[in-house]
C-alpha cells in the first residue's frame, strides 16, 4: 500500500466525512470504540437495514491527475452503477487543517445489487488511486460501522460511525487557495505546465504570456472594470463607456484565448480556474500597454475569476462561504489593480427576462445561476467580499442610458475623468 495511504489511514479517526444531501453537507466521523448511546448520523437515517453504503475517496499524490480522475469518476459511476444507487458528492478532511481535503463519492446498494456494486468498486480500487470503505448496520440495528475495503480480506478493522458537529469552515475552504483561486501567476502556470501532456492546448495558452510583468507600474490613465452576473448589462455598458470616454475596451479572458476557452471549460476546477487566472495576467499586460494612451474599460477581471471559483467550490447557503475578511478574498500581489471596479446588480427576475430576450447559448455555470438560487447568492456575496479594490455596486435595472449616466458619475468622482 502506498506510503501516503498508510499515513492517511493512521490518522483516520481524526477525519470528518461530509456527504452532500439536498445541496448541503452532512457530517459524520469514525471512532474505534463507541462511547455513550449509539446515534446514527443523519446521512444513514433513510437507508434500509439490509442496504450497504460505500465511500470512494480519491487519494492521488499528484493533484492534476487526482482532480481529473475525480471529475471523470462521476460520469463513470453514473454509467456503471445500477439505478437507485443514490450517488452523492463526498469529502474527507481534518477540521481546520489546510490541504487535508480528499474528494470522492458516497453511494448505496440495495438488496440484490450489492455484489454488482462491490465488483465495480473492487475493480476501481485495484486500478486507480482510490480508497473505498463500506458501511453496514449492526444486527440489532443500533449502530453503523465502517470497514476499510482494502483490509476486508485480512483482518478488517471496524470503526463505529458517529455524527459530527458542523465544522467552523466548509471543507472546500481548506483546499481553496491555489486549487480553486490562484494568488500568483506562478501558481496558475505550474498547474497548466503539469497539464502539457494531457491537454496540448496549454502550451499555446502559456505562449500568450508576456515575458515579464510589472504589477507595480501605475497606469497613466484610469482602468475601470465592469463586473456582474451574466445578462446584467456589462457588454452594453462597457461599449457605451468606451464611446463616451474615448477609452479602449478589453476583456478577460482576452480575445487571444477564445479558441481554447471551451476546451478548458470542460476540465475540472483546478485546471479551469488556472486557465482563467492566466487569462487575467494576459489582459493585465494589454491594460498596461493601452493605459499609457487612453482610459481602459475592462469587461470582467479578477473579481469574476475569484467569485465564481469560491462560490462553486463551496456548497449550501451563503453562510458556508469563507468569512468576510478571509484570506481567499485578497487581491493577488502580482496582478495589476484597477482604479475602479463597478459591480452591476440586478433583480433576478429582470435578469432572467433579459436572458430570455437575448436567447444566446449559456455556459454550464450560467445555467447553474438560473436554476440554483443558492449558487447565485454565493456568487453575488463573494463579489462583494473580494477586496483590493472592492466593488462599487451600481443598480443596473434602469434604462441602459441611465445606467451609463450613473456609471459616468461614479467614474468622474473616483477617477477624476
Ligand atoms: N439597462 C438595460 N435595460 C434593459 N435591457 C438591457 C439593459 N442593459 C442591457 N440590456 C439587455 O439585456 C441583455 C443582456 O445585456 P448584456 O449582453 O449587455 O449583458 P452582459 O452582462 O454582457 O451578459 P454576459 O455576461 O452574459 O455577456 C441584452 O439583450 C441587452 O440588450
Ligand atoms: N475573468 C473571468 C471571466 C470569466 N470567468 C468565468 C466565470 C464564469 O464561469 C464564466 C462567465 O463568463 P461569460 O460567460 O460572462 O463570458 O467565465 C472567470 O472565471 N474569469
Amino acid at each position: 500500500m502506498a506510503r501516503h495511504l498508510k499515513l492517511l489511514v493512521q490518522r483516520w479517526s481524526s477525519r470528518v466525512f461530509s456527504v452532500e444531501v439536498d445541496a448541503a453537507p452532512r457530517y459524520f466521523g469514525v471512532r474505534e470504540q463507541l462511547r455513550g448511546e449509539p446515534v446514527p448520523p443523519d446521512v444513514f437515517s433513510e437507508v434500509q437495514k439490509q442496504d450497504r453504503c460505500y465511500s470512494l475517496l480519491v487519494c492521488s499524490g499528484d493533484r492534476v491527475t487526482g482532480d481529473r480522475f475525480h471529475w471523470e469518476l462521476r460520469d463513470r459511476l453514473q454509467t456503471q452503477l445500477p439505478p437507485g444507487s443514490g450517488l452523492r458528492s463526498m469529502s474527507s478532511f481534518i477540521p481546520d487543517q489546510k490541504g487535508s481535503l480528499l474528494k470522492g463519492y458516497f453511494l448505496q446498494s440495495q438488496a440484490g445489487n450489492s455484489s454488482l456494486i462491490e465488483d465495480i468498486l473492487t475493480d476501481l480500487e485495484q486500478r486507480n488511486p482510490v480508497l473505498v470503505c463500506s458501511y453496514s448496520q449492526s444486527e440489532d440495528g443500533q449502530q453503523w460501522t465502517q470497514c476499510l475495503w482494502y483490509q476486508s480480506e485480512e483482518n478488517p478493522v471496524r470503526f463505529c460511525v458517529v455524527p459530527s458537529e458542523t465544522p467552523k469552515h466548509h471543507p472546500s475552504v481548506l483546499n481553496m487557495i491555489n486549487s480553486d483561486v490562484f494568488y500568483s501567476l506562478e501558481e496558475a502556470c505550474d498547474v497548466l505546465k503539469q497539464c502539457g501532456d494531457i491537454i496540448p492546448e496549454t502550451r499555446s495558452v502559456l505562449g500568450m504570456l508576456p515575458s515579464s510583468l510589472d504589477a507595480r507600474r501605475k497606469p497613466d490613465f484610469p482602468v475601470i472594470v465592469i463586473e456582474g452576473l451574466d445578462a446584467t448589462g456589462k457588454t452594453t455598458l462597457t461599449e457605451s463607456l468606451r464611446d463616451s470616454l474615448g477609452a479602449t475596451l478589453l476583456r478577460s479572458p482576452p480575445q487571444c484565448l477564445s479558441a481554447w476557452r471551451g476546451r478548458f471549460d470542460r476540465e475540472p476546477p483546478l485546471i479551469r480556474r488556472a486557465f482563467y487566472a492566466v487569462g487575467n495576467y494576459i489582459t493585465a499586460e494589454q491594460i498596461n500597454q493601452e493605459a499609457s494612451k487612453s482610459p481602459v474599460i475592462v469587461d470582467r477581471f479578477w473579481h469574476s475569476t475569484a467569485a465564481y471559483a469560491i462560490a462553486t467550490a463551496v456548497t449550501g447557503p451563503v453562510s458556508n462561504l469563507p468569512h468576510e475578511g478571509a484570506e481567499v478574498y485578497r487581491w493577488p500581489g502580482d496582478l495589476l489593480q484597477p482604479s475602479l471596479v463597478i459591480l452591476l446588480t440586478l433583480d433576478p427576475e429582470e435578469r432572467k427576462r433579459r436572458l430570455r430576450s437575448r436567447g444566446l447559448m449559456k455556459t454550464d455555470e450560467e445555467e447553474e445561476l438560473d436554476h440554483n438560487k443558492l449558487f447565485r447568492l454565493r456568487v453575488e456575496e463573494a463579489y462583494r467580499r473580494i477586496g483590493g479594490p472592492a466593488c462599487t455596486a451600481l443598480d443596473a435595472s434602469p434604462s441602459a442610458d441611465l445606467v451609463l449616466q450613473q456609471a459616468l458619475l461614479l467614474i468622474r468622482a473616483k477617477c477624476h475623468l
